[in-house]
């Protein structure tokens, strides 16, 4: 799946700026970013209902505008807001939506798979929030597609419901599906899917595995100040140190190097370094630093996918 130079206004709303990347085949691709960045827009061009005021998107190697039936059949998209009919049973509508395939996977399998065994018998209509969203995703499953589109699955799910959702991404990843995300949630982006594209007002801001967008990042260290301030240290560890809710707070690239430094000066000193912590960035202090919070964090590198790659 390719993504070519894509822009798209709405009036004066430059909803996607240019935006480029490829998903391969077979992984898990989230596209993370905070509210109007411009995901879903991306989404629903890769779908087939928007049109890109310039650049192309190929899908399965197909215009998703121009392939219809023959593209639509190997998709399954699950929407944010879907409309559902009520007053049928979670296994009826699963049958009924099947029907719209050339193909279907066995219902009952499929009831199994996203964890509503015990609703199969229920009235739609009854269903919690979280079970409608299980069922948005039976029914983007069921014609057995080769690349499935998500936006937002976990959103409003418990930790217990979002775990199992993971699983599902995850054995659907592992039985050869590509799988499509977008997410605002920052552990989504770091434990589920295997590449990220941050997309911010929308611009590409980033893109790579989590683990080498986190390569890019500041690491962290900090000690409670007691009668230490920031200028004790010495230079250049003064200069990435700031006193926060009474803890020294220091912001480096190399954290093995600013400890030898800190805990050789404390030594030297006869410095104690009350509950030193080092904490590793987080995908976290990365849409930060990329969404410019008031803290002043170390810019981004910006990378771009590389080397040659199986796309769909
Ligand atoms: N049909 C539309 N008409 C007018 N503006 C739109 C339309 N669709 C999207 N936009 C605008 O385009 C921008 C990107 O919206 P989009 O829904 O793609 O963002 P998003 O990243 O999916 O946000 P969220 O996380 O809130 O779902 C926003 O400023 C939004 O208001």
């Amino acid at each position: 799946m390719t993504v070519s130079g894509v822009s798209k206004s709405f009036g004066p709303v430059r909803a996607l700026r240019e935006v480029g990347f490829a998903v391969r085949r077979g992984e898990i691709f989230g596209l993370l970013g905070p509210n109007g960045a411009g995901k879903t827009t991306l989404l629903e061009i890769l779908e087939g209902h928007g049109v890109p005021d310039q650049g192309s998107v190929r899908v399965l190697g197909m215009d998703p505008r121009k392939a219809g039936a023959r593209l639509r059949d190997r998709l399954g998209i699950v929407p944010q807001q879907a409309s559902f009919e009520l007053y049928l049973t979670v296994r009826e509508h699963i049958l009924a939506f099947g029907g719209y395939y050339r193909s279907s996977l066995p219902v009952d399998e499929l009831i199994d798979l996203v964890g509503l065994g015990e609703k199969r018998r229920s009235l739609v209509g009854r269903l919690s929030g979280g079970q409608q969203r299980r069922l948005d995703l039976a029914l983007a499953l069921v014609g057995d597609p080769d690349i499935i589109f998500l936006d937002e699955p976990t959103t409003g799910f418990d930790v217990q419901a979002r775990d199992r959702a993971w699983s599902v991404v995850e054995a659907l990843r592992d039985a050869g599906k590509t799988i499509v995300l977008t997410t605002h949630n920052m552990d989504e982006a770091q434990q589920l899917v295997d590449r990220v594209a941050v997309l911010y007002d929308g611009s590409l801001a980033a893109i790579g595995t989590p683990a080498e967008l986190l390569a890019d990042q500041a690491s962290r260290i900090g000690f409670r100040a007691d009668d230490t301030a920031p200028g004790d240290l010495p230079a250049p560890l003064a200069d990435a140190a700031r006193l926060e809710d009474g803890r020294i707070a220091l912001v480096v690239e190399d954290a093995a190097e600013a400890l030898h430094e800190l805990t050789g000066w404390a030594r030297a000193n006869g410095r104690a370094l009350p509950d030193l912590q080092v904490s590793r960035p987080d995908v976290e202090d990365l849409y930060l630093s990329i969404v410019g919070a008031q803290q002043p964090r170390r810019e981004t590198a910006l990378t771009t996918p590389s080397g040659a790659q199986t796309t769909e």
